[in-house]
């Protein structure tokens, strides 16, 4: 599934194998026995009826394949726990982040942390305009979370980025004015082409793309643009999602009060980190990416 707007379906069927491999892009609608079910780009699909593609042709959508992860977010206007699905089957989400103007939003990369923690779904930061500022600091501030990051650079060569995205599905998130359009422009030379395809397809305007949106690599894998994600509802993530990430703490949360937030002063974590059973900067990472949540304190 390589596009999904209001009721439309835009999937992409390869036939064939090796060189001899063909695609064509099907449109398709929901097949009345998948109920409710939700449909999301990355998903895998079965349909049936007309395949040809053709123009005004319409197949219908009748199994969607078990995945292997979900990327969600809870919805940005309400605080219901209620989890959106964004993204199936992704391997990566690249956090793209501009080392200033705009300047990187700390609190932003630590929410999407979350969310890639709760897809099981490896993050990458992919930080821009290194031509403006030093990565130094922000590098550091993520250095005790194992985040691998590339930092790319004005008018460069992208093969470090390449080799993280060749042969993989990745989701790239980031907020407006970072450089991701400029990133994928270059990663994908027809992007602009497949984009207004889409649009066009499904009736949508240039500039209100669709909020995902998947392309095909030129060297192989794909890459989901989400221009309409301009935020992560974490609503729905719990702390025991969160600390899943570090299973270096968690032993030290069996002297925690039942229901501890792990962010105030009945939480057993500070003592055993003062005894020296993990590293203090870990401790802060995870209360840093547990207070990201909504309705979480600010630390
Ligand atoms: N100095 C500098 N500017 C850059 C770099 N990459 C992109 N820009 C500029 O930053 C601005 C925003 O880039 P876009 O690629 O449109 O950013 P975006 O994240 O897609 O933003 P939206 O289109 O608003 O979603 C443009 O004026 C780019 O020319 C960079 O490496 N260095
Ligand atoms: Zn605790």
């Amino acid at each position: 599934m390589v596009a999904v707007d209001r009721g439309r379906y835009t999937c992409l069927v390869t036939s064939g194998k090796g060189k001899r491999a063909q695609s064509r892009t099907v449109m398709a609608m929901k097949a009345r026995e998948l109920g409710r079910k939700g449909i999301v780009v990355g998903d895998r699909v079965a349909l049936v009826g007309d395949v040809s593609g053709a123009v005004d042709t319409l197949a219908r959508v009748v199994r969607v394949e078990e995945r292997r992860s979900m990327l969600r977010r809870s919805a940005d206007d309400t605080d219901d726990g209620i989890e959106r699905p964004i993204v199936a089957n992704a391997d990566q989400l690249v956090i793209v982040t501009a080392l200033a103007d705009p300047p990187p939003r700390p609190r932003m990369i630590d929410r999407m942390l979350v969310a890639a923690f709760d897809a099981e779904i490896e993050p990458l930061l992919c930080l821009t305009k290194s031509d403006l500022a030093d990565p130094e600091e922000l590098v550091a501030q993520y250095s005790p979370l194992d985040v691998p990051y590339v930092v790319v650079h004005k008018g460069g060569s992208l093969d470090e980025l390449r080799s993280h995205l060749t042969n993989r599905i990745s989701v790239l998130v980031g907020h407006s004015g970072v450089g991701k359009s400029t990133l994928v422009n270059v990663l994908v030379p027809d992007a602009n082409r497949a984009v207004s395809h889409v649009n066009a397809v499904t009736g949508r305007g240039r500039h209100t793309s669709t909020s995902a949106v998947a392309l095909q690599l030129p060297e192989g894998g794909w890459i989901i643009d989400t221009p309409g994600v301009r935020s992560f509802g974490l609503a729905h993530i719990s702390v025991e999602t969160v600390l899943a990430s570090f299973p270096d703490l968690n032993e030290g949360t069996v002297g925690c009060p039942k229901g501890c937030t792990h962010l105030d002063a009945a939480c057993a974590l500070d003592a055993w980190v003062a005894a020296g059973h993990a590293d203090p900067a870990r401790l802060a990472s995870l209360r840093r990416l547990l207070s990201s949540r909504d309705g979480a304190p600010e630390v």
